[in-house]
């Protein structure tokens, strides 16, 4: 089975460094003139999957959205995910779990084993109770070509104080984190399959990317402010291992497909632009 590196690769590749949330948002909705229930989701869903499942490299449910329904969201969630995988996208199922390792376990059960109704390629992961606590979503992805996308420097202004702070050893808390997903992603070609969470909207933190060999998802851009332009900033010389990725920005185009397609053509342009310029 070839490994999640394997496939972002080749993906983007083909379809461009460029990841695009689904975010049913109640305020969505609304502007989508869809009611704000299962019927309302479910809707909201197979549009959504139908403008980007079949030229988007990843994208990316937010599963609270689907969870806000129970057991019916998370069902449209599940097919949801079936038909963006089979349209060719990679689905990155925006989740961050974390726990103590044991439930960890349940967790990568339900995402990263094959025959979970909710398996997905990537899952996005919180390291807040150490990164060897996720361990087991380590171990399953990588048996069966998943990935896990570690949170490390988010996009919201409130994730500093807990991610910039100093640990013993004079690192930040996110420096050891990115220093042992990096570990996780040696010697791995052409890229490793354990990603980090890199906001859009951090500015230049002086953070080392260096040597992390994965894939770092950019949460970010547009609605929270940042722009394509902002990747310069935080990423400098790691700009060739970004995944940009945008939920409102697009979303806000919609119900119509094209348009949907034609926000999602011009935030692709604007991430080429300047990741080819790296
Ligand atoms: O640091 C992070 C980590 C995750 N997110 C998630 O990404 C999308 C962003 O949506 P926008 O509409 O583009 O603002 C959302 O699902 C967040 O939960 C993030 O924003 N920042």
């Amino acid at each position: 089975m070839e490994s999640f590196g394997v496939r972002l690769h080749r993906a983007v590749a083909e379809r461009g460094p460029l990841c695009v949330g689904i975010d049913p948002h109640p305020g969505l909705l609304g502007r989508w003139g869809l009611s704000d229930d299962v019927r309302g989701l479910d809707r909201f869903a197979r549009i959504a999957t139908e403008a980007l499942g079949d030229r988007v490299a990843v994208v990316k449910p937010q599963s609270a959205f689907f969870e806000r329904f129970g057991s019916r969201g998370v069902e449209i969630l599940e097919s949801t995910i079936r038909q963006l995988r089979s349209a060719g996208a990679l689905v990155l199922l925006d989740v961050k779990r974390g726990d103590i390792g044991s439930t960890v376990s349940a967790y990568a059960s339900a995402y990263l084993d094959p025959s979970s109704p909710l398996y997905v390629d990537a899952v996005t992961a919180s390291p807040y109770l150490g990164v060897g606590s996720l361990a087991p979503m380590f171990e399953l992805a990588a048996a069966h070509g998943g990935g896990v996308f570690v949170l490390a420097l988010t996009s919201n202004p409130e994730g500093a104080a807990v991610q910039r702070a100093v640990a013993a050893d004079g690192r930040t808390v996110a420096q050891t984190v990115i220093d042992e997903i990096s570990q996780l992603n040696r010697g791995a070609e052409p890229l490793g399959s354990f990603g980090l969470v890199v906001g859009a909207t951090i500015g230049d933190t002086g953070h080392d990317l260096s040597a992390v060999n994965g894939p770092l998802l950019a949460p970010g851009l547009g609605a929270q402010g940042a722009t394509a332009a902002d990747l310069r900033t935080v990423f400098g010389s790691s700009l060739p291992s970004v995944l940009p990725s945008y939920s409102r920005e697009v979303l806000n185009a919609g119900p119509d497909v094209a348009a949907l397609r034609s926000v999602t053509e011009r935030a692709l342009a604007d991430c080429r632009a300047v990741l080819a310029a790296a």
